[in-house]
This record gives C-alpha cells, sequence and structure tokens, in this order.
C-alpha cells in the first residue's frame, strides 16, 4: 500500500493531490444472531484489515464540486461510495469545499472484502483533514454507518469485534497472520445471501474472550457455496492446506499461515489461472492518526 503523506499543518498544500490507502478487510468469523424489525441482521463477526487494497487520490476544490476522476466499471457516479461519502461529508459539515476522487480499484466488488466501504472510509477520513471540517472519529463513524454497516470498523481503524450491524465495535488483538487470499470467480449480492430462506439466524451469542477459527465459523458460507458452486470448489481445495473460511457475504476465502513463507507455498500449488495473492493482517488503520 502507498506510504501516508505528511499532513501536518506546514507540511499541508491544499491543493495537491494526496493519495491515500484504503485497505481490504476480511471477517475472521461471521455469526447471524438475530434480526432487527426493519429486517437487517444482527451479527457477531471479527474484522481485520490486510496490508492490501485500494488507493484513493483526493485533490481539494474551491468550488464545492465532487468528481470523480476515475471509471469503476458497473458503478455510476451517483452511486459510488466515494461520491456518497463525500456528499455525506458536505451535509453533515455545511463545507463549501467539493473534491476531485480518483479510485484504483484492487478489491473485487462483491467479494466480501469491503472494498466499497473502505473507499468510503477513506474519503471520509481523507477530506475530514483536506477540508479542515475537523470531525471526532465517533462522528465520522456515525456518518459511514448512513453509507454502509462496514464502513464504521474501517474509521474505527483497529482489530475489532463487532457487534449489532457491525457498528457496535471492540478493539480486539489476533496473533500476527499471513492470508492466502484466493477470489473466485464470482460477485456474490450480499442481499440475495441475506434473504436466503435457508440461512443460519440464531447463532449462539457468544461472549468474546479470545478469537479461535476452530469455535467460529461464517454462518453465510454454506448458502453462498449452494448458489456459487466455484466458491465451494475454492474452499475445499484451500482447506487441504489450512483453516479456510469465506469473508463476509463470499465470494472470496482466505487462511491463516503463521509465516509468509508457508503462505506463499500454497499459493504457488494453487491450480492455473485463479486468482491467489497473500496479504499480511494489519492490526491498524494507515490513516489511523489522521482522526482523533
Ligand atoms: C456481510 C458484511 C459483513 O461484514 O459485509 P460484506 O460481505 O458485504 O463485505 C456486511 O454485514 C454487509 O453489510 P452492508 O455493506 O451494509 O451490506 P449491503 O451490501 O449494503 O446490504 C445489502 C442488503 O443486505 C441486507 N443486510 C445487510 C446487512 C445486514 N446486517 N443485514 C441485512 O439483512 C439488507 O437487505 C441490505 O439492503
Ligand atoms: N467505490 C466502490 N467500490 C466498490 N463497490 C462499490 C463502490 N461504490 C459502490 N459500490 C457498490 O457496492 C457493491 C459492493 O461492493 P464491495 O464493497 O466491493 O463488496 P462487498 O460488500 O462484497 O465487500 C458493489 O457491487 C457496487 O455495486
Amino acid at each position: 500500500m502507498p506510504g501516508i503523506p505528511d499532513m501536518s499543518p506546514s507540511e499541508f498544500d491544499p491543493s495537491a493531490l494526496v493519495r491515500v490507502p484504503a485497505p481490504a478487510k476480511i471477517n475472521l468469523f461471521l455469526h447471524i444472531v438475530g434480526r432487527r424489525p426493519d429486517g437487517y441482521h444482527l451479527l457477531q463477526t471479527a474484522f481485520r484489515m490486510l496490508d492490501w487494497g485500494d488507493e484513493i487520490s483526493l485533490r481539494r476544490r474551491d468550488d464545492g464540486a465532487i468528481l470523480r476522476t476515475t471509471d469503476v466499471p458497473g458503478v455510476p457516479v451517483e452511486a459510488d461510495l466515494v461520491v456518497r461519502a463525500a456528499r455525506a461529508l458536505q451535509a453533515a459539515t455545511g463545507s463549501i469545499f467539493g473534491a476531485e476522487i480518483g479510485v484504483d480499484k484492487r478489491i473485487p466488488m462483491g467479494g466480501g472484502l469491503g472494498g466499497g466501504s473502505s473507499d468510503a472510509a477513506s474519503v471520509l477520513i481523507g477530506l475530514n483533514r483536506l477540508w479542515g471540517c475537523g470531525l471526532s472519529r465517533a462522528r465520522l463513524q456515525e456518518i459511514g454507518l448512513t453509507l454502509g454497516a462496514d464502513v464504521p470498523f474501517f474509521i474505527f481503524g483497529e482489530t475489532a469485534f463487532a457487534e449489532g450491524v457491525g457498528e457496535d465495535l471492540q478493539a480486539m488483538s489476533v496473533p500476527p497472520a499471513w492470508y492466502l487470499m484466493v477470489a473466485p470467480d464470482a460477485s456474490v449480492p450480499t442481499a440475495e445471501i441475506f434473504s436466503a430462506k435457508e440461512l443460519t439466524r440464531d447463532s449462539e451469542i457468544l461472549i468474546m474472550r479470545a478469537f479461535a477459527m476452530h469455535t467460529t465459523r461464517n454462518d453465510m458460507q454454506a448458502t453462498v457455496c449452494r448458489k456459487f458452486p466455484k466458491v465451494a470448489e475454492a474452499l475445499v481445495w484451500l482447506s487441504h492446506y489450512g483453516a479456510a473460511r469465506m469473508s463476509g457475504s463470499g465470494a472470496c476465502i482466505f487462511a491463516p499461515f503463521d509465516s509468509k513463507e508457508k503462505a506463499e507455498q500454497v499459493a504457488a500449488v494453487a491450480p492455473q489461472g485463479w486468482k491467489v495473492w497473500v496479504a499480511e493482517g494489519l492490526d491498524r488503520h494507515p490513516l489511523q492518526s489522521w482522526v482523533v
């Protein structure tokens, strides 16, 4: 991921192009424990960022316009979470500034790696700084939640145990790990999985003490595997080498390893043509120090 530009007041040129990282996340586990009256599902999950993801470029404008400078295939400008994040910050603060926003996309869409949410979080954090809004972390998390359930986590910025729809966050610590990631050739529509009849919605509520793969699971995995055989195939393959699991609503899967070398050895024997890569778990968001 790119280095973080110096944004101390003495160094800061407000018209400069600023590049900021937007890391991917994985859900180490995901239990569905109930449902809200509005139909949204109540979760218990653990979020961890990866040292791998998208890159956002931001340039402040004085005329208030919000412009997207790169094309994201399949995502119209007004639907793009980066544009919606900038508009939400304008609405919350009354800022007169605008922005040019570019997205260098690497995180597969509909992959369960939170790409759109992370892009939105990095825009909120970045523009809060570039526009001099001075909003607190808690306020940015509130605005983020209006854009998507995973956005508050990225603003929180640390490995977290999450409840509610993912907005009730507590920092947790997990051992260092390198993850072998597989992106099956499938894009999973989150809404379709949450609305599946057979989905487990009554997992026992955990009191989180320490995270372990073998006492947890992803309650969406069985439904996704049934509907998307390529996800099932990837899970079967990766299970031969490690504790393989799906992230979020899929389609991407991961397995943790205690060294980069071990993860790379497995990546080297992946079937030809599969999209696999190795990423390190990240304990803190690279923009953590930009918010108070
Ligand atoms: C499953 C998770 C786990 O981290 O992430 P992803 O796999 O998408 O990254 C999240 O809870 C994804 O939350 P969010 O980002 O809000 O999901 P969206 O794609 O906006 O939700 C699409 C639809 O799924 C349903 N939905 C979503 C979240 C939730 N807790 N309960 C639901 O029932 C709602 O019908 C919603 O309209
Ligand atoms: N900047 C963005 N990047 C990715 N997806 C976006 C973006 N803005 C809006 N979206 C929409 O959000 C959906 C979910 O994308 P994403 O967050 O990448 O996956 P997931 O929710 O599975 O982790 C996409 O299918 C797309 O329609």
